[in-house]
């Protein structure tokens, strides 16, 4: 997948395209990302990149024009890779990244992704240059780079073939919408607690059957919103009444 990112601080995303699964992914070609600075659209002396905000007070706002000038340019190196990307700006203001926006935004011919810094973009700009505001969550941070690489690293992973078999078992059916199980690796006992027995049984079904109700028991535990929005099967049900049994007794 094609992502161009627009961002004044492109070397943040070393963190995405240097390490892990995104990192392998992008030495396999499976995620190309390539990269505009505003700043290299400066035209005068002290290169600048910000600007003062009409209606005055505190804070700046991405110049215009050194912003434009990056976007432009990505637009034109996706259109030369033969790409029609949809324009993302990360945003407060955006719609709230869940998994199923990932699983949607990988499905798009190529993305072009705006990290906004200081207090933000032009209204005029959003209007004219962005498709879609998607934001990661309510809190404030000092930039949108962070946003964008998880974004990048949450849509990544639903490219075929990013995911090994090693990778994670997140893909798994059950798992998408639910919170995960427990885990456990050696060793076998940490200060006196051990690891549930029918990890250590080898028999597959039941350690399926028990991580399937961990799963439902904790997100009806710490997340029972989750469970609103999803029916459950005669299994998945049966298990979960159990699960709520042994916990009221
Ligand atoms: C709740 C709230 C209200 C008002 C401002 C801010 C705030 O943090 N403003 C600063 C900026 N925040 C983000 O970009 C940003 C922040 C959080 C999640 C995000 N998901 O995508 C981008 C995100 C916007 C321009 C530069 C950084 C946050």
């Amino acid at each position: 997948m094609w992502i161009g990112v627009v961002s004044l601080f492109p070397e943040m995303f070393e963190a995405i395209t240097r390490h892990g699964v995104t990192g392998r992914a992008v030495e396999r070609g499976l995620l190309e990302l390539a990269f505009w600075n505003p700043r290299d659209y400066a035209t005068d002396r002290h290169r600048t990149v910000d600007d003062r905000p009409y209606g005055g007070g505190p804070g700046m706002l991405m110049k215009v024009d050194t912003l434009r000038g990056a976007l432009a340019e990505a637009r034109a190196g996706a259109e030369s890779a033969g790409h029609r990307p949809s324009v993302i700006y990360l945003s407060p203001q955006g719609r709230r990244l869940d998994q199923a926006g990932a699983r949607e935004l990988a499905t798009r011919d190529g993305l072009i992704v705006v990290a906004g810094r200081y207090e933000g973009i032009d209204e005029r700009v959003v209007e004219a240059d962005i498709d879609e505001e998607w934001s990661i969550g309510d809190y404030v941070l000092s930039g949108g780079e962070l946003p964008a690489m998880v974004m990048i690293d949450a849509l990544a992973r639903e490219v075929p073939g990013v995911l090994g078999h090693s990778d994670s078992a997140s893909e798994d059916s059950f798992a998408d919408g639910l919170l995960d199980c427990p885990h456990y690796t050696r060793p076998e006992v940490i200060d006196g607690h051990r690891v549930p027995d029918v990890l250590l049984s080898g028999n597959h079904e039941l350690i399926r059957r028990w991580r399937l109700k961990q799963s439902l028991g904790r997100t009806w535990l710490r997340r029972p919103d989750m469970l609103e929005s999803r029916t459950l099967d005669r299994e998945q049900r049966k298990l979960l009444d159990e699960f709520i049994d042994e916990h009221a007794a």
